[in-house]
C-alpha cells in the first residue's frame, strides 16, 4: 500500500505543464484534474486528482498515461495494485450475489478487467496540507457526493483524517425518489430529500485497513436495498495536526456496457458507461442551490463512529 502512496506520489510532484497533457476527461472521468479544475468544482485549492482506467484502450487512445521516460514502471506498477484491489472488490461482492438475485458468477464477469469495455478505475487523491494560520475549520476538501460506481475501495493513512460520512441522507434521498422514473444519479442530489437523520461522521483512517462505500450502480443492482454512501472530506480541524492528506481509489464499476439494473427494475436502465458520463460534471448541477449549500456546508459538532463497528466496515 505504501509503496503505491509514493507511486502516486511521483506523480504528483511533477511540474504542472508536465502532467497537462494528462487532463481530465469528464466523459470517461479519466485523467487528472489539477487544483484548478478542482477549485471551479470545490471553490478551493484544496485537492488533486488523478484517475487510470484499467484499461489501456481508453488510456493510450486519450493519451492519459505520461511516457515512461517520465515515469518509469509507474503505470505497470499501477495496473499490478488495481488487479490485486480488483481481486479483493470481486471477492467481497461475490456474497451479495445470492442475497441481491443476481446469477452466480455475476460479479466474476463484470469485474473481469481484460474485458474489453472494463471502465473499473484506480487513483490516487492529494489534498495538500493547509498554511498554518488560516481558519480551516470551516472548509472542505471534498464536497459531500455519493460515488457512482458499484463499490469504491479507499485506502486512507493513519495520521491524515477528513472522511465523513452522513447516515440516513441516503435513505431519504431514496424516498425522495420519483417513483415514476427512479434514477438513483439523483443521489448526487440528495439534498432535495428534506432534513438530514444523522450528523457528519468521522470515518478516520485505521492502519492497514480498506474503507468500502456503496456507490450508486450498487443501490441500483439491489433495487435500492443497499443505499449508496454520502460522503465528503473536510479540512483539519482546530486542534488538528495541518497534515496533508493522501489517498487512493479503485472506483469499481465493471464493463461498460453492463446495465445497472436489478432483477425488480426499480431503477431505469442504465449502462455503465452513462453512469459515468453523467457524473462527469456532477457538481456544476448543485452548486449554485443555496439549501444544498446549507446541509453540505454544516459542520456540527463532531461525532465518530465507534471503534467496533469500524472496524466491521
Ligand atoms: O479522499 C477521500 O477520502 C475521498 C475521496 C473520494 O470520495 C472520491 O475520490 O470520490
Ligand atoms: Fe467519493
Amino acid at each position: 500500500m505504501e509503496q503505491q502512496f509514493a507511486n502516486g506520489r511521483r506523480f504528483i510532484e511533477l511540474h504542472e505543464a508536465t502532467k497537462a497533457p494528462t487532463k481530465f476527461v469528464p466523459q470517461l472521468f479519466m485523467g487528472w484534474r489539477g487544483r484548478q479544475d478542482t477549485n471551479a468544482a470545490v471553490g478551493n485549492d484544496s485537492w488533486e486528482q488523478y484517475l487510470v482506467g484499467v484499461n489501456d484502450g481508453y488510456m493510450d487512445d486519450n493519451k492519459l498515461w505520461l511516457p515512461e521516460r517520465i515515469l518509469p514502471g509507474f503505470r505497470q506498477s499501477a495496473l499490478a495494485f488495481a488487479a490485486k484491489a480488483n481481486a479483493v472488490a470481486a471477492r467481497i461482492l461475490s456474497n451479495f450475489e445470492t442475497a441481491l438475485q443476481l446469477p452466480s458468477g455475476f460479479f466474476d464477469q463484470h469485474l473481469d478487467l481484460g474485458a474489453e469495455d472494463a471502465r473499473t478505475l484506480f487513483g490516487w487523491n492529494y489534498y495538500p496540507a493547509p498554511k498554518s494560520g488560516t481558519p480551516q475549520a470551516h472548509q472542505l476538501r471534498l464536497l459531500p457526493h455519493a460515488d457512482t460506481d458499484v463499490i469504491t475501495l479507499l485506502f486512507q493513512r493513519p495520521g491524515e483524517p477528513g472522511l465523513e460520512i452522513l447516515p440516513g441522507k441516503d435513505a431519504e434521498a431514496h424516498a425522495a425518489d420519483d417513483p415514476s422514473g427512479k434514477d438513483v444519479q439523483r443521489l448526487n442530489g440528495a439534498w432535495t430529500g428534506g432534513l438530514p437523520r444523522g450528523d457528519w461522521t468521522r470515518m478516520d483512517p485505521l492502519p492497514g485497513a480498506i474503507t468500502l462505500n456503496i456507490g450508486n450502480m450498487l443501490m441500483q443492482l439491489s433495487d435500492g436495498l443497499l443505499h449508496s454512501t454520502y460522503h465528503r472530506v473536510r479540512a483539519p480541524l482546530p486542534g488538528e495536526q495541518l497534515a496533508d492528506r493522501n489517498t487512493m481509489v479503485l472506483f469499481v464499476h465493471g464493463r461498460g456496457n453492463a446495465v445497472m439494473q436489478g432483477p425488480k427494475k426499480v431503477y431505469r436502465a442504465q449502462t455503465v458507461a452513462d453512469m459515468i458520463a453523467a457524473n462527469g460534471n456532477g457538481y456544476e448541477k448543485v452548486k449554485q442551490d443555496k439549501e444544498w449549500q446549507r446541509q453540505a456546508m454544516a459542520f456540527s459538532p463532531q461525532t465518530s463512529i465507534p471503534p467496533s463497528v469500524v472496524e466491521a466496515v
